[in-house]
Order: structure tokens, then sequence, then C-alpha cells
């Protein structure tokens, strides 16, 4: 059955204090009379791959950088491990354990494959959380597989290679939940369905949360084990992708043609 959120509503399990990931609970983001983000609800827990799809403007980037710091809410919090980490600041929520990767792709396009990956590694050190379970550069390069051209500079990779550097790095800093802006873009379909596999590797391997974005919705479906569809700033439906794929208002109004296929 389809679980359709109400603005207002939580999941019935979301109790911030006492929840395993990340808590999303009733934000609002404005922008002079826009809104953004209004009254979203949402949860990803650790161990848990969660999708978010719907149109352009409906607010999913806006979402992203309320839960990694980079905006400040209107109203509602953002709660990691049930301590509130919203209104705090984008280094703060990367100490917290919530790292990112962003859509235009943000490298440092001068330095190899396995140098990005040490950067992160060095600033996850200096955080000095996750220790007991941080698998190594090079596993983390196999993982994502990246091991062939670990020596290759960034910035001279293919920008599906890219995509999968940017991944490595935020994993590197061993996050509770590791949030992916569109991380299949720019992918032919024989790199897309690789990722699935190495999202849900890196979800097993570092027993951490993962929130994705794309608008790869093939990619999207298999990946995810929990849907939330964003239209207007709003959350108007949630559940598995089977349940979401099927629905009637997904399919005519948020996915249009594409859901048709
Ligand atoms: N800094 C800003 N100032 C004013 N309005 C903004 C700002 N950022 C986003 N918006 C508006 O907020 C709404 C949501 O935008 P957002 O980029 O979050 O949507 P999105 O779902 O990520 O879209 P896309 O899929 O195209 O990236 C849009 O109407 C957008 O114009």
């Amino acid at each position: 059955m389809l679980a359709v959120s109400a603005p207002a509503e939580r999941p019935p399990e979301a109790e911030p204090s006492a929840a395993s990931g990340i808590v999303v609970d009733g934000l609002t983001k404005q922008f002079g009379g826009i809104y953004a983000v209004r009254d979203v609800s949402l949860e990803c827990r650790v161990g848990q791959i969660v999708g978010l799809i719907g149109p352009n403007g409906a607010g999913k980037t806006t979402l992203m950088n309320l839960i990694s710091g980079t905006l400040t809410p209107t109203g509602g919090a953002v709660y990691l491990d049930g301590k509130v980490v919203s209104a705090t600041s984008p280094a703060a929520c990367a100490e917290a354990g919530i790292a990112r990767t962003f859509q235009n792709i943000r490298l440092f396009k001068r330095l190899t494959v396995r140098q990005n990956v040490e950067v992160a590694r060095i600033t996850r050190r200096r955080l000095a959380r996750g220790a007991e379970k941080a698998p190594s550069v090079d596993e983390i390069l196999k993982l994502l597989g990246l091991d062939g051209i670990a020596e290759a500079k960034a910035g001279t990779l293919p920008y599906g290679h890219q995509r999968r550097v940017e991944i490595a790095r935020a994993v590197a800093l061993s996050p509770r939940v590791v949030l992916l802006d569109e991380p299949a873009a720019g992918m032919n379909e024989q790199e897309s369905r690789a990722l699935i596999g190495s999202v849900q590797l890196i979800r097993d391997r570092f027993g951490c949360g993962v929130i994705v974005i794309d608008h790869d919705l093939k990619f999207i479906m298999e990946v995810s084990e929990y849907l939330y569809v964003m239209h207007l700033g709003e959350v108007i439906v949630s559940g598995i992708p089977d349940e979401v794929r099927h629905d009637e208002r997904v399919i005519e109004i948020y996915l249009g043609r594409k859901a048709r296929k």
C-alpha cells in the first residue's frame, strides 16, 4: 500500500530522539515568498538506501543543502542519531557524520584519483570518527571501480568516472549518512548499472545510510529501498519503488511520459 504523507505528518517510527540515522522533521525553507521546501518530514536510517525524486524545481537540492548544513532552515529540524544538526554549518554536519557529493562535481582536478581520496581520509582522521570500520584507500578505490585509474589526474577523466571519485571521497569520511546528488548524471547505461552495485556495496561495507537524488528513474527505482516524491517543495508521495512506480499521481503529474516507457 502506498503511504501518502500529509505535510505535517511524520513517519510513525520517526522519533527524532531515538533514531539512528537522519530524521527530517517538518523542514521548511523560504526564499522571500517562495517555499523551496515546505514542511517536509522524512527519514533515512543507517543501513538504508533512500531515493528522492521530483520534477525540476521540486526542492530536492534545497533539501540536500538543508540536510548537509549549506542552508539554514526557516522552520523544522534535521536530526542525526537523535541530535539536531540543522542550522549549524557544513563543517559541523560533516563532523557529525553527513557526507555529500554535488550536482556540479567539485574534485581537486590536478590531483590523482588516489590523492583525492587520501585528502578525505586525512580529514576523517582529524575528525577521529569511524576509525574502527574505516576501509583502506585501496579498498575504497576498488569498491568504486577506480583501482585501475588510481594514478590518473582527476580532471582528465570522463564525467562518469569523476562522479565515482566524488563518491569515493565522500565515503572516505566514514559517514553515518552519505548524500548523493545526481550520481548517475552523465553515465551511460552500463556505468549506471555498475553504480547501483557500488552504492549497495558502500551501504553494506560502511554500514551507512544513503540518500540519492537522480533524474534517471530506472537507476533510482533500482537502487532505492524507499522513495520520497517531492513536488513544489512538499513530499507528496512516499513508498517502496514498486508502489511509487505505479502511483497515478506520480505517473501523470510528476514523472510524466517517462514513467510510461
Ligand atoms: N537561492 C535561491 N533563491 C531563490 N529561490 C531559490 C533558491 N534556490 C532554490 N530556489 C527555488 O526553490 C525551488 C526549488 O529549487 P531546487 O533547486 O531545490 O529544486 P530541485 O528539485 O533540486 O530542481 P532540479 O531538479 O532542477 O535541480 C525552485 O523554485 C527554485 O527556483
